[in-house]
Parts: C-alpha cells; sequence; structure tokens
C-alpha cells in the first residue's frame, strides 16, 4: 500500500480532497498535522507531499483498530464495526471518504451545539454536509433534516450514512444561493470567510427565532465572523474546542 502524505488538515486541505480520489486514493486519514491519502500503487499528483510505502498486508486492519468511537455531547460517532454503547445516541459512519467522521473538533462543536436546540419536526438544514453527519444527528433528534454539498461526490456516501443510520433525510448538491428555506435551523461547518460572504443568506434563509449554527472557524479568524454577525443583527455565543470556534446565532440582539 502507498501512502502519499501532505501537511496540513482535512479542513485547510479541504478544496484538494477530491482530487487525491480522482487519481484513485483508496481512503484518507488525518494525522498530527498531516493527512495522509491512500493509493494501491503510486501515481503523479500535481500537488506538494511524499510518498511512503507501508507493508501491504495489515494497514488495513491496523487502521481500524486504532479508529476509536469519538464521544460529542449525547453523540457516539462509530464506524460500522464498531458496537454501540448504552446511552448514547449512536451515528454510523463510514470512515475515511467524506469529511465529517467526528475525528475533527468542529464536527464535534456541531454535534454538541445541535443537541438541545433541535425541536422535533424542526426544519433543519446542514450546509457543507460532508458524509452527512451534522444531517443524520439533526434527524435522529427529530428534524426533517436536509443536508446539502457543492461536492457532488459526497452524495452518495451521505445518503448511505443516512441509511445506515435508519434516518430520513434529504441530500442535495449545491449550495445555499440554490434554497429557498425558511428553516428553523441552519448549521455550517465551513469556514470564516464563507460565512461571512454567506450572511446575508443565512439570515434570509432563517425563519423568525430561528438558529444559526456556524463553525469551521479559526480562532484566528472569529473576529470577522463576529463583526459579520453584528451588522446582520444576530446576536449570538461562542463555543470553543482548541484552535477551532463555533457559533450560535439567532436573529436579533
Ligand atoms: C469541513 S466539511 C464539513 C463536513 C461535515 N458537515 C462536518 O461537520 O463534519 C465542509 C464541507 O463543505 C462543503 N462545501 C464547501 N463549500 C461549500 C459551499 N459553498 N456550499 C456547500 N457546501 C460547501 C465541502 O465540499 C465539504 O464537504
Amino acid at each position: 500500500m502507498q501512502v502519499f502524505r501532505l501537511k496540513g488538515s482535512f479542513q485547510t486541505l479541504d478544496p484538494l480532497l477530491p482530487l487525491l480520489f480522482d487519481h484513485g486514493a483508496r481512503g484518507l486519514e488525518e494525522k498530527e498535522g498531516e493527512v495522509w491519502a491512500y493509493f494501491p500503487e503510486r501515481v503523479d499528483l500535481p500537488l506538494e507531499g511524499e510518498w511512503l510505502t507501508l507493508p501491504d498486508e495489515d494497514w488495513l486492519s491496523a487502521w481500524k483498530r486504532d479508529l476509536k468511537p469519538v464521544e460529542a455531547g449525547p453523540f457516539l460517532v462509530l464506524a460500522p464495526w464498531h458496537q454501540a454503547q448504552e446511552g448514547f445516541i449512536p451515528l454510523v459512519i463510514e470512515p475515511g471518504m467524506a469529511f465529517g467522521t467526528g475525528h475533527h473538533e468542529t464536527t464535534r462543536l456541531a454535534l454538541r451545539a445541535l443537541a438541545g436546540r433541535v425541536r422535533e419536526g424542526a426544519r433543519v438544514l446542514d450546509l457543507g454536509t460532508g458524509s452527512g453527519i451534522l444531517a443524520i444527528a439533526a434527524a435522529k433528534l427529530g428534524a426533517r433534516a436536509m443536508g446539502v454539498d457543492i461536492d457532488p461526490s459526497v452524495i452518495p456516501l451521505a445518503r448511505e450514512n443516512a441509511r445506515r443510520n435508519g434516518v430520513e433525510v434529504e441530500f442535495l448538491e449545491g449550495s445555499l444561493e440554490a434554497l429557498e428555506g425558511p428553516f428553523d435551523l441552519i448549521v455550517a461547518n465551513l469556514f470564516a470567510e464563507l460565512h461571512q460572504a454567506l450572511m446575508p443568506a443565512y439570515a434570509a434563509r432563517l425563519a423568525p427565532g430561528g438558529v444559526l449554527l456556524l463553525t469551521g472557524i479559526l480562532r484566528s479568524k472569529a473576529d470577522g465572523v463576529e463583526e459579520a454577525l453584528r451588522a446582520w443583527g444576530f446576536s449570538f455565543q461562542r463555543e470553543a474546542e482548541g484552535e477551532w470556534v463555533l457559533y450560535a446565532a439567532t436573529p436579533g440582539v
């Protein structure tokens, strides 16, 4: 098995990840400051990184063995081969295919923020759904959930994850501008500059008294997001884990 190592994280390398799959990557893994892309053989890649050869037989079993369930509020994120645990709401997500396995701070921040804010029957939009994890979590809390992603390759993966979890979620390719709303809750794990640009579209698609959960925001970029939230008349609370921030905002001061 060949591994292509890139400096960065799923978040910082997000726009490049589809390119790795286009060149034949079979799976991705985030390590300390690096992303490892697994390939059956070396290929020419138009990216900065280095190749590593792993012994063939057990990289997959070692990876599976080392991958632990992840706790986030009332949820436990499990790979399909993990056992559910009493006292948690299970979220079964196939790891390594799309962003959203619970191993990133921003996904955990968003899962914790959803708990207690999703009302039965609420209309919830997960913008930038990736694996579908946040929309699936909202559906498990009783919402009518929709997941949207600009990357068409994640939509079948998200649908398969919803099926695994026994919930109905509508997954669509696209972005916020194409949607009408109103939504009782919008959760978006994207990045600071995009949240700033989308702020008018968020405000226009949120139902009165609705909730906006924004993450994917580095602490160093938080000021710009706060400024945009204030400019659009939101009041907000901030949660943080490590270098990452989430805003829970509601319209009106
Ligand atoms: C950081 S991942 C979040 C995945 C998952 N929601 C989670 O919280 O773990 C961001 C996702 O947003 C998608 N994305 C990026 N820009 C977008 C946009 N303008 N509209 C919709 N989706 C977008 C990417 O394709 C990617 O799947």
